[in-house]
């Protein structure tokens, strides 16, 4: 069995080989090793710290270490510093398993680096002297582009939003023959609730709840689905707005959900059922390409939650913003566009889109929209709902209301 703080090293090593996301790669170590739920907790707190905190932690080990380092040692020293440093462990526990992850000839230069962070941790701690993108972590493109877009201040507040570790926040089902007891917090929206401690997985396999932060309903809200309205959830998987259109509608008869991606459709089968929406119709289809003939013309409304870069949930996706490129944005745009002008005409005549996405971005947001209305001129902008992480403090979220005339 490895420790938790062992698995931290592998799990770096194979972030930055790859292209598995940090989450993936944690469940899949926390497995395998069979850690107990402290030691899964450890894990948790050490690799999304380290991800988190990256830039600021090399910058740290770049004052405490002239010289180049192999990565296997750098990235021990990110484990030792952040436990030091970020989660403030105890120094003699921080040193100590720090030095013990290395080989014999590396445990020197450890150990001469962690107690010179230890013996410079006020320093090392003062951050007001670094520019925002180190002392927050994220890369400059980002900061400069959102300095663009929301002002100094607000692209400094959003990449501390992203480094605070995000609330986990569950919805009741309305469809679960039993309520779950809880207190509605007035500062949620009804039927939100945070939970505290640990997630109770009794509720979520009874499907009494589920979780999702509460910027998921501006979407669905916008939608505002009847009951007995023919729905299509064009990019639906795992499942999350899904199960909100039921909710508004108080059945899943009507709704058909496609997405395109073979391996998540049982995992939106699963939590359909879970949630008593067996009844919902599931099927893969790729949006970039035309609709199947039989749905031309045949919903009343469709919500295109499309794939995005993720941007506003980039408190949860801590990798992403390092593997991100602005060119990635542009080239996302091109298939979000696709996927609206496929999915128009399985429209019924005076019927309505909700195109929405969870990016802070421009380019994916108001810009796609607007090229779409060029494109097709039958539609109208009735409305959009927006959530900026850094001044809602939830998730970041976008939808638009596109309609059509009878
Ligand atoms: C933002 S997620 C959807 C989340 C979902 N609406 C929910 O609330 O749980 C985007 C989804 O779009 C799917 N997708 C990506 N490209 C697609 C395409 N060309 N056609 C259909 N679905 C696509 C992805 O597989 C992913 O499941």
């Amino acid at each position: 069995m490895k420790s938790p703080r062992r698995a931290a090293v592998s799990i770096l090593r194979a972030w930055a080989k790859g292209h598995v996301y940090a989450d993936t790669l944690i469940e899949r170590h926390a497995s395998r090793n069979e850690l107990s739920t402290a030691d899964r907790g450890l894990l948790n707190a050490i690799v999304l710290g380290v991800l988190r905190n990256r830039r600021l932690i090399d910058h740290w080990i770049s004052k405490l270490r002239r010289g180049k380092l192999d990565p296997q040692t750098r990235d021990i020293l990110r484990v030792g510093l952040c436990q030091l440093l970020i989660l403030r462990l105890p120094d003699h526990a921080a040193v100590f398993e720090t030095v013990e992850l290395g080989k014999a000839p590396a445990r020197g230069l450890i150990n001469a680096v962690m107690r010179r962070a230890v013996a410079q941790r006020k320093k090392l701690l003062d951050l007001d002297e670094l520019p925002p993108a180190v002392a927050f972590s994220h890369p400059d493109w980002l900061f400069n582009r959102w300095s663009k877009a929301f002002g100094k201040d607000q692209a400094i507040d959003l990449m501390a939003f992203n480094n605070a570790p995000a609330p986990t926040i569950a919805r009741v089902n309305p469809r679960s023959p039993e309520r779950p007891g809880f207190e509605q917090d007035p500062d949620l929206p009804d039927d939100y609730f945070e939970i505290e401690g640990r997630v109770p997985t009794e509720l979520l396999a009874k499907g009494q709840i589920y979780i999702q932060d509460p910027a998921t309903r501006h979407s669905v809200e916008l939608l505002a689905p009847k009951p007995g309205e023919r729905i299509l959830d064009a990019c639906a998987a795992p499942g999350g707005k899904a199960f909100l259109i039921a909710a508004f509608q108080g059945s899943g008869k009507d709704l058909v959900c496609t997405d395109s991606n073979e391996k998540r459709l049982p995992r939106l089968k699963q939590n359909l059922e879970r949630l008593h929406l067996g009844e919902v119709q599931t099927s893969c289809h790729d949006w970039t390409k035309p609709a199947p003939e039989a749905w031309l013309g045949s919903f009343d409304a469709i919500l295109l939650d499309v794939p995005c870069s993720n941007t506003g949930v980039f408190r949860r996706r801590v990798d992403v913003r390092w593997r991100l490129q602005a060119s990635d944005i542009t080239a996302v745009t091109q298939i979000q566009r696709q996927i609206l002008a496929n999915a128009a005409p399985c429209l019924k005549p005076g019927g309505r889109i909700v195109y929405s996405t969870c990016s802070i971005e421009q380019e994916e947001n108001e810009e796609v929209v607007q090229a779409f209305l060029a494109d097709f001129p039958a539609f109208t902008l009735a409305g959009t709902a927006q959530a900026k992480p850094q001044t809602d403090g939830t998730d970041g979220a976008f939808a638009a209301l596109l309609e059509t005339s009878a």
